[in-house]
């Protein structure tokens, strides 16, 4: 579902070539559910926007749903969805339904799927009750909800998250990875999940891949990078030691 093949991108700043990922290869299958962790500046919002064909490689080669994002832009938006939980893809002023129709008719979802796809929606994000409140009210929670709703109404086969639980309560936050884990075990969803929380990790993700300065660290499942440090370690001290080389103080 997503093939990266020796994957590139660098960016030119002033003078220097700032490498933001190098030599990049992995591919995650249909229904995966993976984690893509790194530290800050690692490249893994470079990685996303080359997804979703924001950017373009540099070097290599890369496939969602069989097509080479930055041509096929278009066609690709009907297969992905992408949520970037510090930015809203809603209409600031308008209430949520009115958002919503706004994506059908950009998506060209026909009404009766559309309709019912929102029901459902509707109903697991427990949407209802905002409906009509212009999103600047909507509280992070209720912003968040709508945005994943946003991004799955064209029921995609792939959807990207960038930090989705980012400033949540807790309560909020379970509601969300409920969601999630729920749309990948009943829907097949593909989740290719980017995030600072390693409690969504370790709630969601069987499959880990780390990105550091641009490359791949660690790709395996979430007990063997747990088995990476001594027994009793926490997720938080296995994650430091991969980033810093060291244990966690
Ligand atoms: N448009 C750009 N121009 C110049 N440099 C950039 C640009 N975008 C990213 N970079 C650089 O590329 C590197 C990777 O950045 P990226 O945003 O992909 O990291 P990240 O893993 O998403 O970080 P964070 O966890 O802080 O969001 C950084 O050194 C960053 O400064």
């Amino acid at each position: 579902m997503i093939e990266l093949e020796r994957v590139g991108r660098s960016f030119k700043v002033k003078r220097n070539v700032v490498h933001a990922v190098h030599d990049l290869s992995f591919t995650v299958s249909a229904g995966e559910f993976v984690g893509y962790l790194g530290p800050n500046g690692a490249g893994k919002s470079t990685t996303i926007k080359m997804l979703c064909g924001i950017l373009t490689p540099t070097s290599g080669r890369v496939r969602v749903a069989g097509l080479d994002p930055s041509r096929r832009r278009t066609t690709l938006a009907r297969r992905i969805g992408v949520v970037f939980g510090q930015r809203t893809t809603l209409w600031w002023d308008l209430p949520l339904a009115d958002s919503f129709e706004l994506i059908r008719l950009l998506y060209k979802v026909e009404r009766a799927a559309f309709r019912s796809r929102l029901d459902e929606l509707t109903e697991t994000l427990d949407l209802g009750s905002f409906m009509r409140t212009p999103v600047r009210q909507l509280s992070l929670g209720q912003r968040m909800r709508g945005d994943l709703a946003a991004a799955l109404l064209h029921a995609p086969d792939v959807l990207v998250l960038d930090e989705p639980t980012i400033g949540l309560d807790v309560v909020s936050k379970a509601g969300i990875r409920d969601f999630l884990r729920r749309l990948n075990a009943e829907q097949g969803t593909t989740v290719l999940l980017t995030t600072h929380d390693l409690g969504d990790i370790e709630r969601l993700c069987r499959r880990v891949m780390l990105i550091d300065h641009g490359r791949l660290a660690f790709d395996g499942t979430l007990e063997e990078l747990m088995a990476t440090a001594p027994d009793e370690a926490t997720i938080e001290e296995v994650v430091t030691r991969l980033y810093t080389g060291s244990p966690a103080q």
